[in-house]
């Protein structure tokens, strides 16, 4: 299946289908939840999500899936307005129709460590340095893991900043754990790290610190994005 992928990408096929959101899952409401398991993920990232899996049995963990309705799974849910034009969905820009050629991901929460962990396996659209992620797709990955944690924390959240120290390139088809945490909140301010390591921990990959931003409840997100 992973040939198949880097084949398709390298030939340029199927990039139509690919990036051309389907109108009949996430935008009008009907779910399809990407972060499930499928032929592309490789036997390291199945034994990963198994023993994630395993752990939300006690509930310590729970998986969060992809779709819009992860956002049911965050205090306040309310606040992000049923009539808003910004739903959450239009977030989730990292899904892909084709599978394993782009993000493939697998997020679980543990909310009393505040922490958000995400299994990753990058596909060939994502490469940059030939066989390795581009670091704006290791980049997207870290903001989405360490966003959806500093949602779970605050609500409605918008990075203001993050900042990646890169250690170690990512092999495609590689998988590795993403592990972001909440250290402190300020006010409106929510202060996450993250490590993004090889499933053996032996690699550091990338490490990085962010700081969102709790948008102004008495503002809806447009009010809020064009008085920039
Ligand atoms: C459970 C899971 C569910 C998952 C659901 C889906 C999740 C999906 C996750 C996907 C994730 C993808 C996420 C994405 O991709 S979000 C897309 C990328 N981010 C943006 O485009 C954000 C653009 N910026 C803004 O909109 C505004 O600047 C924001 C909203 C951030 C703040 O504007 P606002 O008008 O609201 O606030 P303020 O200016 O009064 O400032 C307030 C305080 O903050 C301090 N400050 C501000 N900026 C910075 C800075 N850069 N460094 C240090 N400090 C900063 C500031 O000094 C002040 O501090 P103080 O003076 O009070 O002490």
């Amino acid at each position: 299946m992973w040939r198949n992928c880097v084949r398709l990408a390298r030939r340029g096929l199927g990039r139509g289908a690919v990036l051309r959101p389907d109108p009949t899952v996430s935008r009008c409401g009907v779910s399809k939840d990407y972060a499930l398991p499928n032929s592309s993920w490789s036997q390291g990232m199945m034994d990963l999500y198994s023993r994630f899996l395993e752990m939300c049995k006690d509930g310590t963990w729970k998986r969060i899936p992809s779709y819009s309705n992860s956002v049911d799974h965050i205090p306040g849910k309310a606040f992000w307005g049923v009539h808003s034009k910004y739903q959450p969905q239009l977030w989730q820009t990292i899904n892909m129709d084709t599978e394993g050629v782009g993000f493939e991901y697998a997020m679980f929460l543990n909310p009393s460590e505040k922490r958000m962990v995400c299994l990753f396996q990058p596909g060939p659209y994502l490469e940059g340095p030939s066989g390795f992620a581009h670091g704006g797709s290791t980049a997207t990955i870290i903001d989405s893991t360490i966003g959806s944690c500093a949602t779970f924390v605050a609500g409605r959240v918008m990075t203001a900043n993050l900042s990646i120290n890169y250690r170690n390139p990512i092999p495609l088809g590689s998988v590795v754990l993403v592990d972001s945490k909440v250290d402190q909140v300020e006010g409106r301010k929510v202060f996450l790290s993250c490590h993004v390591r090889s499933i053996d921990g032996q690699t550091l990959h990338a490490e990085a610190t962010a700081l969102f931003i709790r948008l102004d409840s008495t503002k809806s997100l447009q009010q809020q994005m064009s008085c920039q």
